[in-house]
C-alpha cells in the first residue's frame, strides 16, 4: 500500500486571500485525516504566502497521522523543523522566489551539505527525504548522504502522461529499482492527480508515499474533498 499525504498549502492560500480564518486550516487538516488520508504535508515558503511558520507549529498538536514538512534547509527552516519535530522532513532546493518547486537536488554536488543537515535531523528523530529527479546517479548520491528516503519529482512524468506519453514513467521505474536495491525508501510528488496516480503507482516498485496538493484541492472543487481523498486511497491500494 502507498500512503496518501495531503499537501494543504492551497487551503492556506485560500485562507490568506481574505486575511481571516476561512477556511480553517487546522480543522481541515483534522477532517482530511478523518476522511482517511495517512499524512499531512506542508511546504512553508520563506515569504509565508500560503503556510505560515505559525501554522507549522499549530499543526503539530493536530496531525495524528504522518506529519511531513517540506522546504529548503536554510537556517530559518531548519530551526522551525527542529522545533516542531515532524515525522518527516523533505528537503527541496527551492529558489526563494520560485512559484513552485521546479528541480530536484544535485545529490552529488551537494553531498556534504545534505549529509550535514540530514545528520542533524536524524539526530533529532526526524525521518529525512530528499526531493530528487529520477536519475540513478542522483539516487546513488542520495544514499551517500545517509537519507532515509528520496521523493521522486514527478512533474516530468505528469506532463508526459497528460500528452498521452506513458514512456515518461521509464526513468522513474529505473530510479525506483536502484533505490530499492540500495535500501532507500521511495516517496513521490508534484503534479500527481486522479488521472495519473494509478499508472504511477503500478509502475513504481516499493512506492511508500505520495504527497498531493494542487490537483487534489482543484478536483475537490468539483467532487468534494472527502470523496476525492477516498478516490485517491482506492487508486493507491
Ligand atoms: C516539493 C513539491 O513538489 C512541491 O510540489 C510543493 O510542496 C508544492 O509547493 P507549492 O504549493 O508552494 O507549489
Ligand atoms: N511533495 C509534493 C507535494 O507536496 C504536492 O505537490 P503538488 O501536488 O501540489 O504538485
Amino acid at each position: 500500500m502507498t500512503k496518501l499525504s495531503v499537501n494543504i498549502n492551497k487551503i492556506a492560500t485560500l485562507r490568506n486571500s481574505r486575511g481571516g480564518n476561512v477556511p480553517d486550516l487546522l480543522k481541515m487538516a483534522k477532517d482530511i485525516e478523518d476522511f482517511g488520508a495517512q499524512g499531512i504535508t506542508i511546504h512553508p515558503r520563506p515569504d509565508e504566502r500560503h503556510i505560515r511558520y505559525q501554522d507549522a507549529r499549530d499543526l503539530k498538536g493536530i496531525v495524528r497521522t504522518e506529519y511531513n514538512i517540506e522546504g529548503n534547509p536554510v537556517e530559518k527552516f531548519m530551526e522551525l523543523v527542529l522545533e516542531v519535530k515532524p515525522t518527516q522532513v523533505t528537503l527541496v532546493p527551492d529558489a526563494e522566489n520560485a512559484i513552485t518547486s521546479n528541480a530536484g537536488w544535485d545529490t552529488v554536488k551537494h553531498k556534504d551539505f545534505l549529509r550535514e543537515v540530514i545528520t542533524e535531523f536524524k539526530r533529532n528523530g526526524i525521518r529525512t527525504s530528499i526531493f530528487t529527479d529520477p536519475d540513478t546517479k542522483m539516487i546513488e548520491g542520495a544514499v551517500a548522504t545517509g537519507t532515509d528516503r528520496v521523493e521522486l519529482y514527478t512533474e516530468a512524468y505528469a506532463s508526459a502522461y497528460e500528452k498521452g506519453d506513458k514512456s515518461g514513467i521509464t526513468p522513474y521505474t529505473e530510479a525506483a529499482k536502484v533505490a530499492n536495491s540500495l535500501g532507500l525508501g521511495i516517496n513521490a510528488g508534484h503534479d500527481l492527480s486522479l488521472d495519473n496516480v494509478r499508472f504511477f503507482k503500478e509502475n513504481i516498485p516499493g512506492l511508500l508515499e505520495v504527497s498531493i496538493g494542487h490537483a487534489l484541492i482543484a478536483e475537490s472543487l468539483y467532487l468534494g474533498i472527502e470523496n476525492v481523498v477516498n478516490m485517491y486511497l482506492n487508486k493507491l491500494k
